[in-house]
């Protein structure tokens, strides 16, 4: 089994992206309108900011959850019990960004944000109508104007050989929010779990856009889009010597807004970040 690359500019590229969201959980873009320049300018330089000392300066703030997260304070991920080799940081427009990397970190928030809100109408207009009838509102103004969606850098330090035995990059986990979209990092590593119960390299082909459901989206469709478990393994060989740097942007609808008769996005977060060990 694969993951299909779906032609975004293919007429009929709403319908298998869809069907794949549905199958896989994992959704893969190419041709999409977001440029591969300003992908790899964000990589170049935030892998500039992580080997600096600059980070420290903008350490998270723990209420509001923006900034720099160090690999002491990362996550570790429902179930698993080593801490993720990663450190991260968390954008949002509202939050405090290295002002020398502002205008390009905000340009692609804004361009995936929107692409996004396409990808939603997608699902959308791709959902039976018996799913359809579960969204409280269409998926795309769930999102619109929303301060929550969260633009995460992840750097991915080189491996020294001296990392706990069990310590993964990310540890399988599901992702909390609506979708996410993550532009192909610059290595290889993330692997979505199949309904045989396999692991499945996801296709990482630099320029490819990967998107994958959330626990969000799968509790507003009543579980018909499933919030698919992926991971990051650690590399071997020459590729341990390498960081790996990558961008996911999770889609989160604003505080208010109504997943399920259950859930509101916030009821749902603030449940999430508990077990997530980053909020109490
Ligand atoms: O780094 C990646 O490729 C995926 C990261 C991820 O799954 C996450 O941060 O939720
Ligand atoms: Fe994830």
């Amino acid at each position: 089994m694969q993951i299909p690359v779906v032609d975004y500019r293919a007429a009929d590229a709403p319908q298998r992206f869809v069907e794949s969201l549905r199958e896989t959980g994992f959704g893969v873009l190419v041709n999409h309108p977001i440029s591969k320049q300003l992908v790899q300018s964000i990589y170049d330089r935030w892998y500039d900011f992580f080997l600096s000392d600059a980070k420290f300066q903008y350490e998270f703030d723990p209420e509001k959850q923006d900034g720099y997260f160090s690999k002491v304070i990362s996550e570790t991920a429902k179930g698993a019990r080593k801490k993720d080799l990663k450190e991260y940081y968390h954008v949002y427009p509202w939050g405090r960004i290295p002002v020398e990397l502002s205008d390009e970190i905000l340009s692609y928030y804004e361009q995936a944000s929107e692409l996004a809100s396409e990808l939603l109408n997608w699902v959308e207009d791709n959902s039976p109508v018996e799913v359809a009838d579960k969204y409280l509102e269409p998926l795309a103004d769930m999102i619109k104007d929303t301060p929550n969606t969260l633009l995460r850098v992840l750097h991915y330090p080189p491996l020294s050989g001296e990392e706990e035995p069990d310590a993964i990059r990310a540890a399988a986990h599901e992702d909390i929010n609506l979708l996410t979209i993550l532009p192909a990092a610059n290595e290889p590593g993330l692997q979505v779990l199949t309904k045989e119960n396999e692991w499945l390299d996801v296709p990482c082909e630099f320029g490819y856009l990967v998107i994958n459901i959330g626990d969000m989206l799968q509790e507003a469709s009543g579980g018909y889009f499933p919030s698919t478990t992926h991971r990051v393994v650690n590399p071997v060989g020459e590729a341990a010597t390498q960081s790996r740097i990558s961008l996911p942007l999770f889609l989160h609808p604003r505080a208010e807004v109504k997943l399920s008769e259950r859930y509101t996005q916030a009821s749902y977060l603030l449940e999430r970040l508990r077990e997530l060990g980053v909020k109490s």
